[in-house]
């Protein structure tokens, strides 16, 4: 769908955005009504007095910039359409203030929102509830708010049922979606519906965890979050004195209780409070490294931890290596050997069975993907950029995405590695073949031509080349034939555990 289409014909004619991630996140909490009382993005004033003290300027306490960025063509207009991912409108924005943040330079829009239709894009949609209707159907007295990013284990659902046991509280299950899985966070959540107490909702709600945040803002964000769902009590990280419990959250819409510390009694194979356990039964629960190396493994979580079905839904979002999705990401000068080891390495991963394998070579992807593309910064970008899109693609899927571009620009190369660990891992090899050598290879005449000045802006010799400091492995292809630079990537391959050894 276009941004025109369905939009009222006043509207026809105004210019559309799409914000990130995190704006569209605000945009909808904006418009439900969840950011109560905010009612659009924040001007300049504003936005430095939250920063700065926490409290907008009339000294309503507010937590996170709310803020909207835009490029600069977008700024000369009095109205603006903003839409989702696939183009369709969401919201009118007047814009009332045209603002330039003073640290990044970005351009902001400030002003009040109209309207157009509800968010419908993410998964689990039919589960996301406007605050005040999940409020009205909450019943009366206490709500105990569990507002979070990562799946409920035993103990976290022995400390919900404990708390909720001891306010008297309903429990209100709040997913924060805004990561990389989040339908898996949702399923986990559903998963343990029988474990949380009779009459627990579960309200998937868009809050990403901002980058700029403090741990201490975000808990107050989530808190008049959670106060808009009509939540009365938010529930908040174990207290680290045992019995200390229920402290107050500061500058906090609603209560932030605590519960108190629980780990697992070894002796009686139950969860309880810490307090309650002989030291030397006290088992505590697995760190996220141990249960991580576990996943990567494809070791099963013990049940102890926690349910089968959240354990299946872990291993959902973060698959065993052997099976997960993974780009080996290919960088080097025009001849230093790229297309060759990742020829090479490709035929050796299909020979060893059990991975499907794409192989994006870089004059390939020129012929098709990219065709028409010149060899300018602007086009050398996107080039790189439709490379990540679709390595992301096969990484999403588990397989294995080859790539062999030249890929001069660090910046850019950054954003492929965000894209594909977005879905998978990313293995970054440098094919660090001297220039000079490069150049003695020649293969295909090129150098020869860009030093006669036949072929301008020629990486290497007259275009730039930023050499990585973040790849996993360096290779030097003049002191290492073909099959020994393949067995250097296969050797990094099986040590971190993508390949088995054979
Ligand atoms: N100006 C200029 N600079 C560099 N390379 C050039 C240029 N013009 C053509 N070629 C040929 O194009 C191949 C590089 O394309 P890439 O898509 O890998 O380049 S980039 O990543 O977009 O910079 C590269 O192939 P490889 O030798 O396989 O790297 C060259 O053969
Ligand atoms: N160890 C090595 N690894 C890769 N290529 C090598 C090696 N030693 C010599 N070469 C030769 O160098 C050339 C590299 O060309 P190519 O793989 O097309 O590089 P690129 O894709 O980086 O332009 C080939 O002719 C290849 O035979």
């Amino acid at each position: 769908m276009t941004a025109e289409a369905g939009l009222p014909d006043t509207l026809r004619d105004l210019p559309s955005w799409t914000p990130d991630p995190v704006e569209l996140a605000d945009l909808e909490l904006l418009l439900t009504g969840a950011y109560r009382p905010l009612t659009g993005f924040l001007g300049s004033f504003d936005a430095a007095m939250v920063i700065a003290g926490g409290r907008l300027a009339d000294g309503t306490p507010w937590p996170v910039p709310v803020t909207l960025t835009v490029p600069k063509d977008l700024t000369v207009h009095e109205r603006l359409v903003l839409q989702d991912p696939e183009g369709v409108p969401l919201a009118v924005l007047r814009v009332t203030e045209t603002w330039q943040d003073p640290t990044t330079s970005d351009w902001r829009l400030a002003g009040p929102l109209e309207p157009l239709r509800a968010p419908a894009h993410g998964p689990f949609h039919r589960l996301r509830r406007r605050p005040d209707e999940v409020a009205a159907e909450l019943p009366e007295g206490p709500v105990l708010a569990v507002a979070t990013r990562e799946p409920l284990h035993r103990k976290q659902l022995g400390q919900v049922r404990q708390l909720a046991d001891k306010l008297g509280a309903t429990v209100l299950v709040m997913p924060l979606l805004g990561g990389d899985h989040d339908e898996s966070l949702v399923r986990a959540l559903l998963a343990v519906r029988r474990d949380l107490p009779d009459g627990a909702r579960i309200v998937p709600v868009p809050l990403p965890s901002r980058p700029a945040a403090d741990p201490e803002r975000d808990l107050r964000l989530r808190s008049h979050v959670a106060a808009a769902y009509g939540a009365t009590h938010l529930m908040g990280a174990e207290s680290a004195e045992e019995g200390e419990g229920d402290a107050e959250g500061a500058g906090t819409a609603i209560p932030v209780a605590r519960p108190e510390p629980w780990a697992y009694d070894a002796d009686v194979e139950v969860w309880r409070p810490v307090a309650r356990i002989e030291p030397d039964h006290v088992q505590a629960e697995l760190t996220q490294a141990e249960l991580e190396d576990l996943l990567d493994r494809g070791e099963p979580i013990p049940e102890w931890f926690t349910p089968p079905a959240v354990a299946a839904e872990l291993a959902v979002a973060r698959p065993p290596k052997l099976r997960r999705g993974l780009t080996v990401f290919f960088t080097g000068l025009s001849g230093s050997g790229k297309s060759t080891v990742a020829r090479g390495l490709a035929d050796a991963l299909v020979e060893r069975g059990g991975r499907t394998v794409s192989l994006l070579d870089g004059d390939v992807v020129r012929r098709l993907l990219s065709a028409g593309l010149t060899f300018s910064k602007a086009d050398r970008d996107l080039n790189i950029r439709r490379i990540g899109y679709v390595a992301a693609e096969i990484t999403r899927h588990g397989g294995v995405a080859i790539c062999a571009p030249i890929a001069p620009y660090a910046a850019t190369r950054a954003e492929v590695r965000r894209m594909v660990q977005a879905a998978g891992d990313f293995v970054l090899v440098h094919v660090a073949t001297p220039l000079e050598e490069c150049e003695r290879r020649d293969r295909k005449g090129l150098y020869a031509k860009a030093r006669a000045g036949l072929i301008p802006e020629f990486t290497g010799v007259s275009d730039p080349y930023e050499e990585p400091d973040d790849a996993d492995l360096v290779l030097d292809t003049s002191r290492l034939t073909p099959e020994e630079a393949v067995g250097r990537v296969l050797d990094l391959l099986v040590a971190g555990g993508w390949v088995r050894p054979e």
